[in-house]
């Protein structure tokens, strides 16, 4: 299915790593703009709209607090948040490149915001990213934007604002294979659905999609919203990413994903792409975002 034509895509550089220890995630957006990723793109309406950085690098070693960089990721994240709902229209599609994926718990939850609680996700992803402070062994936030989108999270004030709660039957995550003991323990007790790699392999990843549309969409009249970590692909095709998980989704995979996706039409209405670290490795790994911008846009 080709992309459809009448729209404006707006894409969101989103240059944050404090959500992880890995530098480097937060120079994505400025190498894909130096890439001119656009022109992958097959329409004319496209525009890098801004950039927003983070106000310094300023990961806290050792975790001194249940989340690590609490205050300034919670300054970023409101910014993203006023800036996704004062740059969106209702005609646009939007593409936030991060960054890690701290994000996702203010594109998301943004996105929630403009479509009134309209809104299903599909989360790929190798991770939950559904820890608390309290199963978090590493306290990194961008393992738990999930659980923070669900409101399992207790935040300081800084990070309360009018964000929407996400139902936890309006998310399906893909690719899933590697869990930490006690994030899986809340992730089964709350009953979030998540298709592992093993269940991926049994059902086949067609099926897998059209059930997980049909779950956080049961009549088909909702927005949706795909956070891609690039984690979730093979280590081999994205061998430059912080976090890095064995046994992945394929290329082909994500091709399926997409083009049941883009089935939707005009309710398939933002992305991220997240997790795509350069100073780690750059040319398999640039190859590979080259080739999930075709697939998505084509
Ligand atoms: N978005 C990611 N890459 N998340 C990785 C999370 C890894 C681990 N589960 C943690 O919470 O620290």
């Amino acid at each position: 299915m080709s992309w459809r034509t009448n729209d404006n895509i707006k894409i969101l550089g989103s240059a944050v790593s404090i959500g992880q220890p890995r530098q480097g995630v937060e120079k994505t957006p400025s190498v894909l703009q130096a890439e001119k990723i656009e022109n992958l793109i097959p329409i004319g309406r496209v525009t890098w709209v801004e950039t927003i950085d983070q106000h310094a690098y300023t990961y806290e070693n050792p975790r001194a607090g249940p989340i690590r960089n609490v205050q300034d990721i919670a300054k970023y994240n409101k910014i993203l948040y006023d800036k996704i709902l004062s740059h969106l229209s209702t005609e646009d599609f939007l593409l936030t490149i991060g960054g890690d994926h701290s994000i996702g718990s203010a594109t998301v939850s943004a996105m929630l915001k403009a479509t009134d609680g309209n809104l299903g996700v599909i989360w790929i992803d190798a991770h939950g990213d559904c820890n608390t402070p309290e199963t978090s062994p590493s306290g990194n936030y961008h393992g738990m934007p999930v659980a923070h989108l669900l409101g399992l999270l207790q935040c300081p004030i800084e990070f309360q604002w009018d964000q929407p709660i996400l139902p936890v039957t309006s998310i399906a995550m893909i690719g899933i294979r590697d869990l930490d003991p006690e994030e899986k323990v809340l992730m089964d007790k709350i009953g979030i659905r998540y298709y592992t790699m093993e269940i991926i392999h049994e059902m086949g990843i067609e099926t897998v999609i059209t059930e997980a549309l049909k779950y956080i969409d049961p009549n088909g009249t909702k927005k949706i919203h795909v956070s891609f970590d690039v984690d979730g692909l093979d280590p081999e095709l994205v061998p430059g990413t912080g976090t890095i998980a064995p046994n992945g989704l394929t290329l082909h995979d994500y091709a399926v994903i997409a083009q049941k996706v883009k089935l939707t039409g005009d309710r398939f209405a933002s992305m991220d792409l997240v997790e795509i670290n350069f100073d780690i490795e750059k040319n398999v790994t640039l190859d590979s975002v080259k080739e999930i911008i075709r697939i998505t846009f084509q």
